[in-house]
This record gives structure tokens, C-alpha cells and sequence, in this order.
């Protein structure tokens, strides 16, 4: 199968530091692809990488079926990048911004430039300099910009970062919403687990430079989680340490969590439970995006 990014045995250095170590790493056209990883793991760098504005030394990558280190001027063409900085121009408005850029990038549609700001609600700040708006102001409006030529894939770096949680949704929502619209293959990352779990197809892990793990939730809930914990909101109230053979302990009022060797034991407690007292809600509290990357990283 040709995947849409396809990258093989990358290694990059600073200077005497490997930032990145036999980097493997496959996407499909249309995915969206959390990229995790703690601080100084590598993540922006792979994706300066994959955008072509640094060079590594050694590996074969195509991205769309180019090659970044010599036809990165073409990925940039149909690539929308957001990374901290976000290159805007602060003496100029949010409307100057993109009407330069969408210039730039050749845009011809001459509603576009409208129809971002008033997607990402800036029509009212639209004549303010764009140095006078605020954090999340700015990540609106470098979103924008990124949007402008509907890019065919999109690289964003923490786009959620200095949203207040309306503009969290409204981001997030859109970006679901622009994939499923065009197939745009996203990839983001983030350090806001809960967030990515809700809005990616798939996961890659970097830890030291290196993909620790790659795959859909449902693959590394497989692969990591074994035991599970489920807390079960019912009336009933365990007298003993043990319930139908399972651990288990009150966590507050009509709350309580019982561990099972797999969820294929639900069924079972469930069964007993229901014999004698209502259940209002199950839930498994360590197959979350955020429990699976401590495992991965080792870490429960
Ligand atoms: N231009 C550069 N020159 C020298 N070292 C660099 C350069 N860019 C990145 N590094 C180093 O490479 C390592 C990885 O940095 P990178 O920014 O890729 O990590 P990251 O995973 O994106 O981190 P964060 O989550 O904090 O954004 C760090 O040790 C950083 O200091």
C-alpha cells in the first residue's frame, strides 16, 4: 500500500546530540495522527523534517511521494504548518495577514480570506493589529492562515495551546469537520492527551527520538491494557474487599470500582450486579489515551 507519508530509518543530530534515531513512520491519505512525547523528545523537529525546512542525515521520506530534503518548496505548496510562532506579521491586522499570505500562496478565491475569519470568529478583530491580539486570538488566526490554500495535509504544533475551552471546541470540531469534508491528512501534536484521543484515527509515541509505538487507540488498548478498572455508578455498597471474585472499593458516594483481569469480565460482574441493585454507568477508567501513554513510556 503507498501511504501518504512514508518515512524509513531517519536519524537527525544537532551537533553532538541525536535528535532522532531510526525514525519509522507511516501515515495514510486522510489520517489524523496524534504525535506524543515529552518535552525535547523530537516531535517538532520530525516535523520540520517532514516539511522540508531541515535536512537529516540519513533515511528515505516521501511525503505525498516527495521527497522533503529536495522538493520541499512543492510539500510546502500543499502543506498548512502551525508551530509556536505562528509568522505573522505584528504590525499588520488579522484581515492584512491573510489577504498577504493568501496572495502568497496564490489563492484565488477572493471569499476565502472572509470565510476564515468568520469561521474562526475574528471578523470583529479583523482591523486590530495582529501584534495587539491575544494568545488565542492569534492561534485562530494562524490556523486561518494555514487554511488558506486547503492544504492537503496540515502539520500543527500544540494548536490548542492558550485556547480558553470554546475555542479548544471550536478548533477541534473544525479540524474533524475539514478532514472528513477534504481528506486531509493531519498531523498534530500535542501534550493534551484527552484532546488528541478525541479527534485522531492513530498515535505515535516519539520517546528519545525514537517511535516507541504507533497505532489506532483501540490497537494499543489491545497490546497495554490488560487488567482494566471500571467504576460503576450503582447503589450498591460492597461490604467486603471483594465482589463476585473481583477487587474491589467504594471511590464516593454511589461510586464504585471494581478491577477485572479484562473487560471481557464486564459482562460477568455486571450480570451479578444486576441481580439486586440498579446501574447507571460503567466506564473503564485505565484504556484512556493518557493511561496508555504511561504504559508505553513504561510508567503506569
Ligand atoms: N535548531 C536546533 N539546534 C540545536 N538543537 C536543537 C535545534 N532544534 C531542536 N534542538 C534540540 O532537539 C531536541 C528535540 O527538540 P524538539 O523541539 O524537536 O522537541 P519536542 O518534542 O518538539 O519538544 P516540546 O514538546 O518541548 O515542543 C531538544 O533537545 C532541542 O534542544
Amino acid at each position: 500500500m503507498n501511504h501518504f507519508i512514508n518515512v524509513e530509518g531517519l536519524y537527525k543530530s544537532f551537533g553532538q546530540q541525536t535528535v532522532l534515531e531510526n525514525i519509522n513512520f507511516k501515515v495514510k491519505k486522510g489520517e489524523i495522527v496524534g504525535l506524543l512525547g515529552p518535552n525535547g523528545a523530537g516531535k517538532t523537529t520530525f516535523i520540520r523534517i517532514l516539511n522540508g525546512v531541515i535536512k537529516p542525515e540519513k533515511g528515505s521520506i516521501s511525503v505525498n511521494g516527495m521527497d522533503p530534503a529536495t522538493e520541499g518548496d512543492e510539500i510546502r505548496k500543499i502543506s498548512g504548518i502551525v508551530t509556536e510562532s505562528a509568522g505573522l506579521y505584528h504590525q499588520m491586522s488579522g484581515k492584512e495577514n491573510l489577504e498577504l499570505f493568501a496572495e502568497l500562496y496564490g489563492v484565488t478565491d477572493q471569499n476565502r480570506v472572509a470565510e476564515l475569519l468568520n469561521l474562526f470568529d475574528l471578523n470583529e478583530h479583523q482591523d486590530k493589529p495582529a501584534g495587539k491580539y491575544s494568545t488565542g486570538m492569534k492561534k485562530r488566526l494562524a490556523l486561518a492562515k494555514a487554511l488558506l490554500h486547503k492544504p492537503d495535509i496540515l502539520f500543527l504544533d500544540e494548536p490548542t495551546n492558550g485556547l480558553d475551552p470554546d475555542g479548544i471546541q471550536m478548533v477541534l470540531s473544525y479540524l474533524k469537520k475539514y478532514n472528513q469534508e477534504t481528506g486531509t491528512t493531519i498531523i498534530i501534536c500535542s501534550h493534551v492527551l484527552h484532546q488528541l484521543e478525541t479527534i485522531c484515527d492513530s498515535f505515535a509515541f516519539i520517546e528519545k527520538g525514537t517511535i516507541a509505538e504507533q497505532g489506532t487507540l483501540i490497537q494499543l488498548e489491545n497490546k497495554y491494557v490488560q487488567n482494566v478498572t471500571v467504576k460503576v455508578n450503582t447503589t450498591f455498597k460492597p461490604q467486603e474487599k471483594q465482589y463476585s471474585g473481583f477487587p474491589c472499593r467504594v471511590l464516593g458516594e454511589s461510586m464504585v470500582a471494581f478491577d477485572l483481569p479484562s473487560k471481557n469480565d464486564i459482562p460477568q460482574l455486571l450480570h451479578s450486579l444486576l441481580k439486586n441493585n440498579p446501574v447507571y454507568s460503567v466506564t473503564i477508567m485505565n484504556n484512556d489515551l493518557q493511561s496508555i501513554y504511561f504504559k508505553v513510556r513504561g510508567n503506569d
